[in-house]
């Protein structure tokens, strides 16, 4: 059965630049940050969806127990619920409280995706209420546990697969998804999950994480935002010989088949939604990774959160660590273990910010950033055997192969580990560090937790609480000699969804590096004084959705100036616009 009625969705309206909606026609503007286009602004929103059982069922539109008595009768609801009538704050209580129950990450993030799709507005109700408890079992570390046994616990599909067998229909296959309206597309080929390897076509649970936090730490419309995984098969073994592996049982395709099926992705997605709809490459491996970069980076809305986000984040965290450290960032030397996406993109902006400040050619500012890959300190004489990202830091220096030689030669004052290879940064690491600088900075990227460089006890604990850190996936705060340390989350999540909002809200048509330095400026001006007191480089995840208005802001400003803005006027206030263009995930009223 189905029935027509009347609602205020967050249908194409969010990111629309029209005066508030005050329809003719009865549609209910309860909450003050729904929008409608001028077309609804003439016609009343008049919708045809289902009723009755099937209204039940559709995530988009069901709220449980919190349809009202008007709303069972209007919609055939009638005896398919129990009599309570429940508000959504208490099915939130409710949902919270056996959440918590559950002593398994992974029993956590099931019942978390099982609410994504029996009741979306719920779920980003609560993931938007409580982000802090929420964000490690929707992200880093439990999606990353999830990814790994995702066929085992596989129910419905969540996303959009293509696969190989999809070649020459992936027009098609796009034209398949439900939603026509795409503004953000997270894509992986599953290569590099977090520092997990390759996980295949199993890698699908972290397009579905970034975007859940598109949307609830961004404001992006659920329905705006589509999960792709890239299927080209795997190297992994252990899948491969997995009855329950959900992708293609074949190795990876390479070279020219490669290219050709992402290519023609690329074309379809232009096709299908236009060049303002942000691709953004998520957990490639690095031999792909920065070519796919290069190669469409000028031809479409492109972003590669591993590269580019990863340097905003933690060039944000370094500017906002010099006021515990002091110093200016020219004055600091970089040491990084991991020379890849995360490595080479943080260096190349630590590298471009030094630049801006100091009017120094990069080629000359790179020379204070030195890196560490699998084979020892990336120096000249390797440079002719070096993948072209780690050439420009191939710098003068005799060979040294472990770490801790490097750190002893280099003397960093600020250490960043981007390895995907957990407890790295041993004690006689982090020891001399501490000889070396009197507060060192050491941020341990890696994720998920079990690939940290070092734990947040430890590097307190061998610093004698002298160290700033932060890392990728959260830890607890620390005691420490009758002091409590909070460790911050050095992680790309602080920036994708603020600049994701920026770019679409502009309608950039293209990410630029000084949108990045914007972002990273944005978020380090959102540190509180309150914050530096307990040793915090960033600000907490609970104000994300005012720290996204302003990184959005920035980055629409700096897409009007480089003149790639397309939405037109310019918005004079950009973070009140960037706040007023968000999702609300509060339940709309249906008549
Ligand atoms: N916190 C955050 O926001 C983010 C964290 N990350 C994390 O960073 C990690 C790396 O990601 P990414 O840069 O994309 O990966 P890449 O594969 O591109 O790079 C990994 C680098 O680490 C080096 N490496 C591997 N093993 C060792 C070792 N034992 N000693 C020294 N160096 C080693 C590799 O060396 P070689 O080149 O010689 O193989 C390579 O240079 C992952 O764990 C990922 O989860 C990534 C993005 C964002
Ligand atoms: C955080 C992230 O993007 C990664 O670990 O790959
Ligand atoms: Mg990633």
């Amino acid at each position: 059965m189905e029935s027509t009625f009347k609602e205020m969705r967050d249908g194409e309206s969010v990111l629309d630049l029209s005066p508030k909606a005050n329809v003719a026609g009865g549609v209910e503007d309860v909450y003050g940050e729904d929008r409608a286009t001028e077309d609804q602004l003439v016609t009343p929103w008049t919708i045809s969806i289902a009723s009755g059982y099937s209204l039940l069922r559709d995530p988009h539109h069901n709220k449980g127990l919190a349809f009202t008595e008007k709303e069972r009768d209007a919609h055939y609801l009638r005896g398919l619920l129990p009599p309570a009538v429940a508000t959504q704050e208490l099915q939130e209580k409710k949902l919270m409280e056996s959440l918590r129950k559950y002593e398994v990450p992974l029993q956590r993030y099931m019942a978390m995706m099982d609410l994504q799709e029996r009741n979306e507005r719920l779920f980003y109700k609560l993931l938007v209420d409580n982000v802090e408890e929420l964000l490690p079992v929707v992200y880093t570390p439990t999606v990353g546990e999830a990814c790994q046994k995702y066929g085992s616990i596989f129910r419905r599909p969540q996303g959009l697969y293509i696969s190989l067998k999809e070649k020459g229909k992936i027009l098609e296959v796009l034209k398949n998804w439900p939603e026509k309206s795409i503004q953000v597309i997270v894509v992986t080929d599953g290569e590099r999950i977090l520092g997990l390897g390759d996980l295949g076509c199993q890698g699908m649970g972290i397009p579905v994480g970034k975007l859940a936090l598109y949307t609830a730490l961004g404001g992006l419309r659920p329905s705006s935002c589509l999960p792709i995984t890239i299927d080209v098969g795997t190297n992994n073994e252990q899948l491969l010989q997995n009855e329950f592996y959900i992708g293609l049982r074949q190795k990876r395709a390479t070279g020219k088949e490669y290219t050709d099926l992402l290519h023609e992705f690329m074309c379809a997605v232009k096709q299908n939604y236009g060049e303002k709809v942000l691709v953004q490459f998520e957990d490639f491996a690095n031999h792909n990774a920065f070519e796919l970069l290069a190669k469409y980076g000028t031809s479409h809305l492109v972003f590669n959160d591993d590269i580019q986000g990863t340097a905003s984040v933690v060039l944000s965290g370094v500017v906002a660590a010099l006021k515990l450290v002091g110093g200016t960032l020219p004055e600091h030397k970089f040491l990084f273990l991991g020379a890849g996406e995360a490595g080479t993109g943080i260096a190349e902006l630590i590298a471009l910010e030094i630049s801006k400040q100091t009017k120094t050619p990069v080629e000359e500012t790179r020379k204070k950033i030195w890196l560490v890959d699998s084979k020892g300190l990336i120096v000249s004489s390797r440079k002719e055997s070096l993948q072209h990202f780690k050439k420009p830091w191939a710098h003068e220096h005799e060979p040294v192969k472990e770490l801790i030689d490097a750190v002893k030669a280099i003397k960093p004052t600020v250490l960043i580990g981007s390895s995907g290879v957990g407890k790295t940064f041993t004690k006689e690491v982090v020891e001399a560090m501490a000889s070396i600088n009197e507060k060192p900075i050491i941020l341990a990227l890696s994720n998920p937790t079990s690939q940290s460089e070092c734990t947040a006890e430890e590097a307190y604990k061998w610093s004698e609480g002298r160290a700033i850190f932060a890392s990728g996936s959260p830890f607890d705060p620390v005691e420490y000699n009758g002091k409590i340390f909070v460790p911050g989350q050095a992680n790309n999540a602080y920036i994708f969804p603020g600049l994701g909002l920026g770019l679409i809200i502009s309608g950039a048509i293209r990410v630029h590096d000084d949108m990045l330095l914007a972002a990273s400026e944005a978020l380090a001006g959102q540190v509180s004084q309150e914050n530096f007191d307990k040793g915090l480089i960033y600000p907490p995840f609970s104000n994300i959705r005012k720290i996204s208005a302003h990184i959005a802001a920035n980055v629409a400003a700096k897409a009007y100036e480089l003149g790639v803005a397309t939405r037109l006027p310019r918005p004079e206030n950009l973070v009140k616009h960037a706040e007023s263009c968000m999702y609300s995930p509060i339940y709309r009223n249906y008549r």
